[in-house]
């Protein structure tokens, strides 16, 4: 353990998680939070009790890792909050789901200052409230690195879930939300720049359109995902579960000029980050036709035949679709 921060007894000081203790560390981040109304109990006993007005919980959860989905020196703690909540509040709004509560998984070196804690807390709450749900529970640990897994639960309505398998031929392929962003944002962020500063937050913690999931699920989406790993990869699950071909027209897709700015700044083709980027999770949908598509959502292809797969303007894309994890 660090020979940093210690008392002039040789404990850790309480300016580390070690320091402050597992459980005033636990007091620390729970103390004074206001619950919402769907947060029946907790947290602070074995497990929480939360409201499922609808009968059905949707349930997800999403693990962050230190150095492979944020680095300290890029993202401050309140980003990486951020971005745990957001990164699985998306996958609710997937399913056409509007978000009930919130549990944390953290795990941290004894050494890690308690700032940081707090400021991931912050930044999971600040996340949290956009979305008007609390953190109900959660648990944290010792490791090598800082580990953030979150878990969300979610409310129907009383609707039938929006799953990845029912796109149809001839169905529209549309989506809401930034494409490409955040991956313009690694870009910049791994050549040493800390700017332009719109892609560059796009990276550090994703702006879904939560809203537009139920919104999609109401105006009769038959298949949806969260664009996770990037289009065209998160597309190819989508052609998959309905036995579909998916086709991307790049003339329907929406290049923003920040990214064309810094595609040519870094000589990027900024189509690609657009194409393959993730985690800027926009929702992609089908719906029957086009005039069904929600205030927000633009079409960008059409659902055709299996035989095709993911094709972009109607052929093969070449080279990786999107981040793989071990490739
Ligand atoms: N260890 C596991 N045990 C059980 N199911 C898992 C496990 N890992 C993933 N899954 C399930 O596999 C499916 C795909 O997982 P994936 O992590 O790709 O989903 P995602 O959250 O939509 O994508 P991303 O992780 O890129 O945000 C999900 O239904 C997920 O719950
Ligand atoms: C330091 C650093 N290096 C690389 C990346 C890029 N990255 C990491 S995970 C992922 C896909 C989504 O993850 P998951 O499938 O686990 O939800 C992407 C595009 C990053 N964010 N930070
Ligand atoms: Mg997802
Ligand atoms: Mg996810
Ligand atoms: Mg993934």
């Amino acid at each position: 353990m660090s020979t940093q921060n210690r008392t002039e007894h040789g404990e850790p000081g309480r300016d580390t998680v070690a320091g402050v203790g597992e459980f005033g560390l636990i007091r620390a981040i729970t103390e004074g939070r206001v619950q919402p109304p769907t947060t029946l109990l907790g947290p602070g006993d074995d497990a929480a009790v939360v409201a499922a007005p609808d009968g059905r919980t949707v349930a997800t959860t999403d693990v962050l890792v230190q150095g492979v989905h944020f680095r300290t020196d890029w993202s401050t703690p309140e980003h990486v909050g951020r971005k745990a909540v957001a990164v699985n509040l998306a996958d609710i709004a997937a399913m056409g789901a509007t978000p009930t509560s919130v549990l944390v998984g953290l795990a941290c070196p004894p050494e890690t200052p308690t700032e940081l804690v707090t400021g991931l807390t912050a930044g999971m709450w600040a996340e949290a409230a956009r979305a008007r749900v609390g953190i109900v529970g959660g648990d944290m640990v010792r490791a090598d690195q800082i580990v953030v897994s979150v878990t969300a639960l979610g409310d129907l309505g009383g609707r039938a879930p929006v799953t990845r398998s029912g796109a149809r031929p001839g169905h529209v392929l549309a989506v809401c939300g930034r494409l490409g962003w955040a991956a313009a944002g690694l870009a910049v962020l791994g050549r040493g720049f800390r700017s332009p500063v719109g892609v560059v937050n796009a990276q550090r913690y994703p702006e879904p359109p939560y809203a537009a999931g139920p919104a999609a699920a109401v105006a009769g989406a038959t298949a949806m995902i969260d664009v996770s790993d990037g289009l065209l990869a998160d597309l190819g699950h989508i052609a998959k579960a309905s036995d579909v071909g998916l086709d991307v027209l790049t003339d329907r897709l929406r290049v923003d000029q920040r990214l064309v700015e810094v595609g040519s700044a870094l000589g990027a083709d900024p189509l690609h980050w657009v194409l393959t980027g993730g985690e800027d999770h926009a929702l992609a949908a089908t719906f029957p036709s086009y005039a069904d598509l929600p205030e927000g959502w633009y079409q960008i292809g059409t659902v055709l035949m299996p035989d095709t797969g993911v094709t972009v303007d109607g052929r093969p894309y070449e080279g990786p679709a999107g981040w793989e994890h071990w490739r």
